[in-house]
């Protein structure tokens, strides 16, 4: 090799995860990960080559060895550093204008979701805000939450419409994304919502074949012509928003549009959405916080990965998921951060560590969970998700002997975090 991209050397502590080319990480293995240790005084190196893809990990002295000679973008001395993948977010709606910070004062006060919900705030207020709001602004605001979201060391992110909830609102969203995904150097997997709820002066089955006869129609076309590149489908499957029918004609309306199936079910009443989104062969179902024990049988069967939301249910004071239950079964668990006017947590950390305390998950499990199973809720495990060699070169890099310090100092990744990296690039540095 003549030239590389990146070589990170005499870190103390490299975190795989994966060694052997896992697609996700289940119950026992999600307890012990892969990783490299400095060995006396031989650290541990990493290089990126010239693709943006890791071409080796290993020792410092094996690593000097091979590639003694080539000449590299950048070397970063990581002496008494921990690397570690970069961090997967497997749930945001970080499109929206107008905060809701009003109601997290109600919410404080005793309101329930549902019904700061139906006394018109909630999504609904976030709609109105979103409709009036010209792309530019969208695109201003999305961009600082994706670039703050970028320094607590995501590196791939979910991101929704659904607050548009009719044709053009949710095709701007759209746009936008699409938009960040050109000019940012955050990866996105991109999510169509138009099913979020139900818009005010419509019912349930209006909206259901607005969505599926106008919405993804218009979508369809626009990813034709290439104008928008648009990965999954998602619908709100909850009481009083959208019922089992609907989300079934929904979700097989997108599977025939080409999208991945990932969507919100068993959130705050049981749905038996679990049921639903494994017989549909759902790529993943987030919230699941009031998952039947028949759910997490059929998830554990179908593969579909259960995206759990540690800020929704700290926020909202729900009954946590169980995740226990979950992972002891063969589910593979991962987690996102929920970013949204409700949750306002754009970070994984902060987020992992959430799912450490309340939901009972080891700092490995919360791991895991973040990254190689993140990237199967948004089929990409092939090539994110671990350092593996082949796999694309997304790093974060923590000035802490053990990674682990990332969960263990609660909201202190602002300080910990030296570098992210995306693709061998130093796309964040604290350094
Ligand atoms: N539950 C539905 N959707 C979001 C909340 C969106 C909102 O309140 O604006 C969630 O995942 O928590
Ligand atoms: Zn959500």
């Amino acid at each position: 090799m003549s030239g590389g991209k990146l070589l990170v050397r005499g870190a103390r502590q490299a975190v795989l995860v994966c060694r052997a080319g896992e697609r996700a990480l289940r119950g026992e293995e999600m307890k012990t990960l892969a990783s490299l240790e400095q060995d006396g005084d031989n650290g541990v190196s990493l290089v990126v080559g010239s693709n943006g893809l890791i071409e080796a990990v290993g020792h410092d002295a094996d690593i000097q060895q091979k590639y003694g000679s080539t000449k590299f973008d950048r070397v970063i001395d990581a002496a008494g550093m921990s690397i570690l993948p970069g961090l997967i977010d497997g749930h945001t709606h970080p499109v929206w204008a107008g905060d809701r910070v009003h109601e997290f004062a109600m919410k404080l006060a005793g309101a329930t979701y549902m019904e700061v919900h139906k006394a018109g705030g909630g999504i609904n207020f976030t709609v109105e805000h979103t409709r009036r709001a010209s792309e530019d602004e969208l695109y201003t605001l999305f961009r600082d939450r994706l670039l703050r979201m970028v320094r607590a060391g995501t590196t791939l992110v979910e991101c929704k419409s659904g607050y548009g909830l009719e044709v053009e609102t949710e095709m701007k969203m759209l746009r936008v994304i699409q938009r960040a995904k050109r000019e940012l150097p955050i990866e996105i997997s991109s999510t169509f919502c138009g099913a979020h709820s139900v818009p005010r002066g419509s019912t349930m089955e209006q909206a259901t074949d607005d969505v599926i006869n106008v919405q993804l129609p218009r979508l369809r076309e626009l990813m034709k012509s290439g104008d928008l590149e648009v990965d999954n489908i998602d619908v709100f499957c909850e009481k009083g928003v959208f019922d089992v029918d609907s989300t079934r004609r929904i979700l097989q309306a997108g599977v025939e549009t080409g999208l991945a199936i990932n969507f919100h079910g068993d959130e705050l009443h049981p749905m038996n959405s679990a049921e639903l989104g494994a017989e549909l062969k759902a790529r993943a179902i987030s919230h699941l916080e009031e998952i039947s024990d028949a759910g997490i049988k059929a998830m554990a069967d179908s593969g579909s990965v259960a995206v759990i939301l540690p800020t929704t249910a700290y926020i909202l004071r729900l009954t946590p998921p169980p995740a226990r239950k979950m992972i002891d079964s063969g589910v593979v668990v991962a987690l996102g951060s929920d970013f949204n006017p409700n949750a306002f947590c754009l970070s994984m950390p902060m987020t992992m560590h959430l799912a450490c305390v309340n939901f009972r998950m080891s700092m490995n499990e919360s791991l895991a969970a973040a990254t190689i199973n993140a990237a199967a809720s948004l089929g990409r495990a092939e090539t994110h998700g671990s350092l593996e060699v082949g796999k694309v070169g997304d790093l974060v890099i923590i000035d802490a002997p053990r990674w682990e310090h990332l969960i263990y100092q609660l909201a202190g990744h602002d300080h910990l975090i030296k570098y992210v990296v995306k693709k061998g690039e130093v796309i964040h540095s604290a350094a």
